[in-house]
């Protein structure tokens, strides 16, 4: 097949020439069952045209539920993963998701899915943990990778997202390349460091977050490279809902503790490196930054959104590293148009090592993510409503909350419900699943205020979330279970994490059943 002019500028190994596929032709290459990694993380980088391509035959074949995939990607992909769970062509998902037709497709049954920490899972995936049961010695059948250039030796230079990419192609028995030559190639913006296995797994050198000391792009034998597909089309990242009274109220409580923090010494003038989640409070928080005056801040983080650019843009951010650039449109056409700038402050890593507990550690990463609830102990739900329908995932929410030197949660105090405008509080008495633990936690945020948690034993830590971060709707209610239950406990004997446990899930069992966290009354307890 002819071969385009960009194609040819972007693809210097040129035995790959001879690769060059429409997407359609490489359907037959999958078979149902096989095992299939993705580029791509938090929507950005993912593969599309092969994927579509896929999901088309399945449609105008009606092959629903007869062509399904173990589908691996190192955070959540693009909309096409929403295509093929709505097709049903998926079995198995980790380790992270976004979207509701896939949500839809796990919470109902039809996906496996599971969920494990985003610097652990491609290691994991590489060790063989997640193919125990295959016979043939593979792990993954097929890696569909997005590439923004391809270098002379065959390397792949990906696009905005590194995630999970260098372990996949790594055990992967056949590789597709999909050469995006609408975006600029990336070359220049990765420093990637190649799996290598224990005990010949040497330290990461990073101390600061500009160093660099891996590779341009990802290495990989080329004769595993069955084919190569040129796309033209642009990542879709929706655009975040612009911040509101409440996530300023926020990011303005964790602006004064931050100073307070520099005032007592324990944090430079400059903070320390910043790591922000997903979503739009996470965003919305980092927002309320902008204007906050700090000086050469620097990011460590897995995920940089629209808000960072902000903070590049008005002189507070020197540096920022990520596993990806999730970006708006909008947002990329900032960075592309300002390319030469851009590119001397932004470093994309492999999530392995954006994640990184011990780097993170090392560095000092004050931690900031949006959890579902919070308990009174500091327990926090990142991932499953009512402790059962899944949201995205864990993500790297607890790599960063249990290893960062200032361990932040923010959220809304309460949300609405068809029924209530506040029926959904944040602060439960007990989380009705738990991810990130009271010994990862040191502040939780909401729009009523901050609870510094740090030293706290459980009970004072009680009176701190209550007393402070709770909505005023359900102060009074959470005082009287805490006051109710220490009452109960001292009784018992127990009155270091006091819970009375016929009453601890009712919040939950009152929302589901009335539409408000609101509960009338506590059952007795002796
Ligand atoms: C890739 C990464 O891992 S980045 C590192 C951080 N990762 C994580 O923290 C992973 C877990 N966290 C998340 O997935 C998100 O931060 C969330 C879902 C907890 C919050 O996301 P945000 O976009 O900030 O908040 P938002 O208020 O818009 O909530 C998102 C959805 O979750 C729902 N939700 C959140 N909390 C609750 C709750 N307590 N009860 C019911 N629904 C809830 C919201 O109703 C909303 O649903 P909708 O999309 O149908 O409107």
């Amino acid at each position: 097949m002819t071969v385009s002019k960009l194609l040819r500028e972007r693809v210097k190994h040129i035995p790959y020439l001879s690769r060059v596929k429409e997407a359609h032709e490489l359907v037959p290459l999958f078979q149902n069952g096989q095992y299939i990694g993705w580029s791509g993380f938090t929507g950005v980088g993912a593969p599309k045209a092969v994927p579509e391509a896929i999901a088309e035959h399945v449609e105008k074949n009606n092959l629903q539920g007869q062509l399904r995939f173990n589908l691996f990607v190192g955070a959540s992909a693009g909309p096409e993963e929403c295509r093929w769970a709505e097709n049903d062509m998926i079995i198995r998902r980790a380790p992270h998701q976004v979207g509701k037709p896939i949500a839809k497709a796990i919470n109902s049954g039809k996906i496996n899915f599971f969920d494990k920490h985003l610097s652990m899972f491609p290691q994991d995936l590489t060790y063989g943990f997640y193919t125990k049961e295959r016979t043939d010695g593979k792990i993954l059948d097929y890696t569909i990778i997005e590439a923004t250039a391809i270098k002379e030796d065959g390397s792949i230079v990906p696009g905005p997202a590194v995630g999970g990419s260098p372990e996949f192609l790594s055990v992967s028995d056949k590789i597709i390349v999909e050469v995006n030559t609408k975006t600029p190639s990336f070359q220049g913006l990765h420093d990637i460091d190649m799996p290598s296995l224990p005990p010949y797994r040497k330290p990461y050198p990073y101390c600061r977050v500009d160093d660099k000391s891996g590779l341009d792009a990802i290495p990989v034998d080329p004769d595993r490279v069955v084919a190569i597909v040129e796309t033209h089309e642009n990542d879709k990242v929706p655009p975040n809902t612009p911040s509101d009274e409440m996530s300023r109220a926020i990011a303005s409580h964790l602006v004064e503790f931050f100073r307070h923090e520099v005032n007592q010494g324990r944090l430079p003038d400059n903070l320390l490196p910043l790591q922000s989640g997903i979503g739009n409070i996470a965003n919305a928080v980092i927002e309320g930054l902008t204007d906050a005056n700090f000086k050469h801040l620097n990011v460590w983080t897995e995920v940089l959104q629209d808000s960072f650019l902000d903070l590049f843009d008005n002189g507070s951010l020197d540096y920022a590293t990520a596993t990806s650039i999730r970006l708006t449109e909008n947002g990329f056409d900032r960075v592309f148009s300002n390319w030469d700038n851009f590119k001397h402050k932004i470093c994309l890593r492999s999530q392995v090592v954006s994640n990184n507990p011990e780097i993170i550690r090392r560095l000092g990463v004050i931690a900031m993510n949006t959890p579902v609830e919070v308990d009174i102990y500091a327990h926090a739900n990142s991932t499953n409503v009512s402790g059962s329908r899944m949201l995205n995932g864990l993500g790297g929410s607890a790599d960063f909350l249990r290893n960062a030197k200032l361990s932040i949660m923010h959220a809304p105090s309460a949300r609405p419900t068809k029924v209530d405008p506040t029926g959904i509080s944040t602060i439960v008495p007990m989380a009705s699943h738990v991810d990130q633990t009271e010994h990862d936690l040191d502040i939780i945020v909401t729009d009523q205020g901050l609870a510094d948690l740090r030293g706290m034993s459980p009970k004072e830590r009680a009176h701190a979330i209550i007393d402070n971060c709770a909505h005023p709707d359900y102060r009074d209610l959470l005082n009287d279970y805490l006051s109710q239950s220490e009452h109960y406990a001292a009784k018992h004997g127990c009155l270091h994490e006091p819970h009375m446990l016929r009453n601890a899930l009712k919040f939950h069992t009152n929302l589901a059943e009335k539409g408000t966290m609101k509960v009338d009354s506590w059952d007795i307890v002796d």
